[in-house]
C-alpha cells in the first residue's frame, strides 16, 4: 500500500529556486517537484550562487558543504523568502571498495575458498580499511552528487544521488591533470560542455540515465520528509509557509508588520 502524497494548499503559486544557472540541474529540480506535487502550480528559477568548496569537490563532505552553502547564498536573499530552495552538488571521491577478498578477480582466484575464512575472522573493519586503501592504490573513482532542498518554513532535508564508477581514463585526466569531470569528459571525448548536457553519465549509459534524470532522483529524495510531512513530524507545516507568508503571518506582538516572510 503506498501512502498518499500530502500536496500543500497554497494560496498563490509555489515560487521554486535553484541554486544554479546550469539549466541539467534547474531542469532536474523541476521534474522533481513536478512528480513530488503534482498539480501543484509553481515556478522554478536558477540563480546564482557560490559553492565555497573546490570546483570539482572531493569525497562526500565537501561535496556535501558546497550544496549546503549553495544554498545558505539563496537563503540569505531576501527575495527568496517564502520560496522552495533546492541546491546540488556534483562530487567525485574513492570508489566505495567492494568487500574484502572481493577486489581484483586475480586476489579471488588465488586465494579461492581459503580466503574467505580470515573475512570472518579478521572482521569487516580491516577488509574495508585494506580494500579502501586498494581503491586508492588502483585510482578508482566514483561520481555523485548531494542534493539539499529547504522548505519554506526553513527546515532542510538532503540526500546523495546514486553513485558510478568513472573509467579509468577520466580519473587519471582528474588526478593526473586535476581537471574537474566535466572537463576531463570534454577532453576524452570531444565534447563541449558535457556537465551542461546529458553528462557523463547519459554518455556511458547511451542516454538510458541523463545527468539530468540521475539529479532529479536525487532531489525527489530530498524532498520526501516534505512530501510526507505526517511521517516526519520536525517537517510538518513548513510547506504550508509558503502560504502562510506575507499575506496570512499573524503580526507580530505590539502590532507590527515587521519580520513577517513572503516575496
Ligand atoms: O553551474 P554549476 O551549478 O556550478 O554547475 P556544475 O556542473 O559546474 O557544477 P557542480 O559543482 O555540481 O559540478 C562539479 C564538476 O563536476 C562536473 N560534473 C559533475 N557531474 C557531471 C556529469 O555527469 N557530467 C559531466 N560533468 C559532470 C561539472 O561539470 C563540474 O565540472
Amino acid at each position: 500500500m503506498t501512502v498518499p502524497l500530502a500536496l500543500p494548499q497554497l494560496s498563490r503559486p509555489l515560487s521554486v529556486v535553484v541554486a544554479s544557472k546550469n539549466g541539467v540541474k534547474i531542469n532536474a529540480v523541476a521534474a522533481a517537484v513536478r512528480v513530488a506535487f503534482p498539480g501543484l502550480e509553481h515556478s522554478v528559477r536558477g540563480a546564482d550562487s557560490d559553492p565555497g568548496v573546490p570546483d570539482q569537490p572531493f569525497g562526500d563532505e565537501q561535496t556535501l558543504l558546497g550544496a549546503y552553502n549553495r544554498l545558505a547564498c539563496l537563503a540569505a536573499e531576501p527575495a527568496h523568502a517564502g520560496s522552495l530552495l533546492c541546491a546540488i552538488e556534483g562530487g567525485v571521491g574513492w570508489a566505495a571498495p567492494a568487500p574484502h577478498g572481493w577486489g581484483a578477480p586475480q586476489q579471488r582466484k588465488a586465494g579461492g575458498e581459503q580466503q574467505q575464512q580470515p573475512q570472518l575472522q579478521q572482521g569487516a573493519q580491516r577488509g574495508a580499511q585494506e580494500d579502501g586503501q586498494q581503491q586508492q592504490q588502483q585510482r578508482q573513482l566514483e561520481c555523485f552528487a548531494w542534493a539539499v532542498v529547504q522548505a519554506p518554513g526553513g527546515r532542510c532535508s538532503h540526500a546523495r544521488s546514486a553513485s558510478f564508477l568513472l573509467p579509468p581514463a577520466i580519473a587519471e585526466l582528474m588526478l593526473t591533470e586535476g581537471l574537474e569531470l566535466g572537463a576531463a569528459d570534454d577532453r576524452l571525448w570531444g565534447r563541449v560542455k558535457s556537465g551542461q548536457g546529458s553528462g557523463t553519465i547519459g554518455h556511458l549509459t547511451g542516454g538510458l540515465l541523463t545527468r539530468q534524470a540521475y539529479y532529479q532522483h536525487a532531489v525527489a529524495c530530498a524532498l520526501v520528509p516534505l512530501m510526507q510531512p505526517a511521517w516526519y513530524p520536525e517537517h510538518a507545516g513548513e510547506m504550508l509557509d509558503a502560504a502562510a507568508g506575507a499575506e496570512a503571518a499573524p503580526p507580530l506582538a505590539g502590532g507590527s508588520e515587521e519580520g513577517t516572510t513572503g516575496p
